[in-house]
């Protein structure tokens, strides 16, 4: 046996999904529990895991570099946040009274504020200040036991702004970490400067943006705010059309506060997922199961607008057989929170998702909506080192005792990123 560079020992409960492709309806509740485990790591990868007895005969003689003891603590995959609007200068508390007051969310917006007042101070800010900014809500989630994020732009809204967050996103990703997977969202709101002419800014999307981003090679996807007054289904269909023609990959904000028809428009264009869902239809939620779209719910978002309505989760999970992945939907607008573990609370609440549910659409099927799940999302060998230990007793405990960050460690590609000190005492 080559030599281990890290073997984590004493995990009082391991909980993994397995597999390298998303976990759809009932599968999502199928998850691997190992007490008394063991993990051993050779570089970035998992090499070993298992009962800790059966992962140390097959070690015997092997070269271990270092012992870690994770205290009977609970580990689970490194946790996966697939939708965040990560990268944005400013904050809008000064909202907040608006939004207590009963006024919507989307006149906000129409009367110039929203999204608009966040587009306003990232195009002031400097990407030194957007990457500060963004560097510390990455340690927030790191430490919150999230070792991958996905990050959108869709706060500049002009070329130079949108490859100005783009590029933070780049720099963040190879100098945090945690890795940063990079959205295009041009197509977040209409500027000021075309208020009224959103076709014309439509065109200078699809004839300036989109082209110059893929051709620079800064983002991987590209995500629209399909939306009443703000991007229709036309318009939305074209932009993901086009930038799919470019190689970026759709996502779509889709049926978030009305009923579009964004789910079917996912369907229609082969999008790898579909966010929100709060308002998609039956036939939405079919054309998803169809097309193998991942729904992204984020019950952070409808919590925090006091929306009584929430994602119909159950339904598509036990009806359309769907696999449903879960996000902060980090954002200083409708969702300012980098707490997944309140968004597993949340899930659990609202969504009435099993712990097993919460796990896997935090690991395996929030993967596998950012195109990653042959490389995380689950503890097996061969998949990417990257695991969260949580001083907790079972998955369950994680949305049960909210409020408080349940994570004592991190490791990162193999290496540690967080420790508590308090595990050497347990
Ligand atoms: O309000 C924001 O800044 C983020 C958002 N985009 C679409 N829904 C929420
Ligand atoms: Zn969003």
């Amino acid at each position: 046996m080559e030599r281990i560079d890290l073997l984590l020992t004493g995990i009082g409960r391991l909980v993994t999904p397995q597999g390298s492709v998303p976990r759809y309806g009932e599968e999502m509740r199928h998850v691997l529990e190992i007490e008394h485990a063991a993990i051993a790591i050779r570089g970035d990868r998992i090499a070993l895991v298992g009962p800790q007895a059966d992962v140390l005969a097959q070690l015997n003689g092997a070269e271990i570099a270092e012992t870690l003891d994770a205290g009977g603590c609970l580990v689970t995959p490194g946790l996966v946040d697939p939708h965040t609007h990560l990268v944005h200068g400013g904050s809008r508390e000064h909202e907040l009274s608006l939004k207590r007051s009963g006024v919507p969310y989307l006149d906000i917006l129409a009367q110039g504020g929203g999204i608009l007042s966040t587009v306003k101070a990232t195009r002031a800010a400097s990407e030194r200040e957007l990457y500060d900014k963004a560097f510390k809500s990455l340690d927030i989630m790191l430490l919150n036991g999230v070792t991958t994020v996905e990050a959108k732009s869709g706060y500049g809204l002009t070329l130079d702004d949108e490859r100005k967050q783009l590029r933070v996103a780049k720099r963040l990703h190879e100098g945090h970490p945690v890795d940063v997977v990079p959205t295009f969202m041009g197509a977040h709101a209409v500027p000021a400067e075309y208020k009224g002419r959103s076709d014309e800014f439509v065109d200078l999307l699809v004839q300036e943006m989109l082209p110059e981003v893929a051709r620079e090679g800064l983002a991987e996807f590209c995500d629209v705010f399909c939306e009443h007054g703000v991007f229709t289904i036309q318009q939305s269909r074209r932009i993901l059309q086009e930038g799919k023609l470019l190689g970026l990959i759709p996502k779509i904000h889709a049926d978030e506060i009305e009923s579009l028809g964004g789910a079917e428009l996912a369907g229609e264009v082969g999008a790898i997922s579909a966010e929100h869902l709060l308002a998609a239809s039956d036939e939405g939620m079919r054309m998803l199961a169809a097309n193998g779209v991942i729904p992204v719910l984020l019950p952070g978002t409808s919590f925090n607008l006091g929306l009584k309505q929430h994602a119909r989760a159950r339904e598509m999970i036990d009806t359309f057989r769907l696999p449903v992945a879960l996000s902060t939907d980090y954002n200083p607008g409708s969702c300012p929170t980098e707490s997944i573990q309140l968004i597993m609370m949340l899930a659990s609440l609202n969504l009435r998702l099993l712990p097993e549910e919460i796990i896997t659409s935090c690991t395996i099927n929030a993967a596998a909506a950012i195109g990653r799940a042959n490389d995380i999302g689950s503890i097996e060998a061969g998949k990417r080192a990257d695991l969260t230990v949580f001083d907790a007793p079972n998955i369950a405990y994680l949305p049960y005792h909210f409020g408080i960050n349940h994570t004592f460690g991190v490791i990162k590609n193999g290496k540690v990123a967080v420790w508590d000190r308090r595990i050497e005492g347990r």
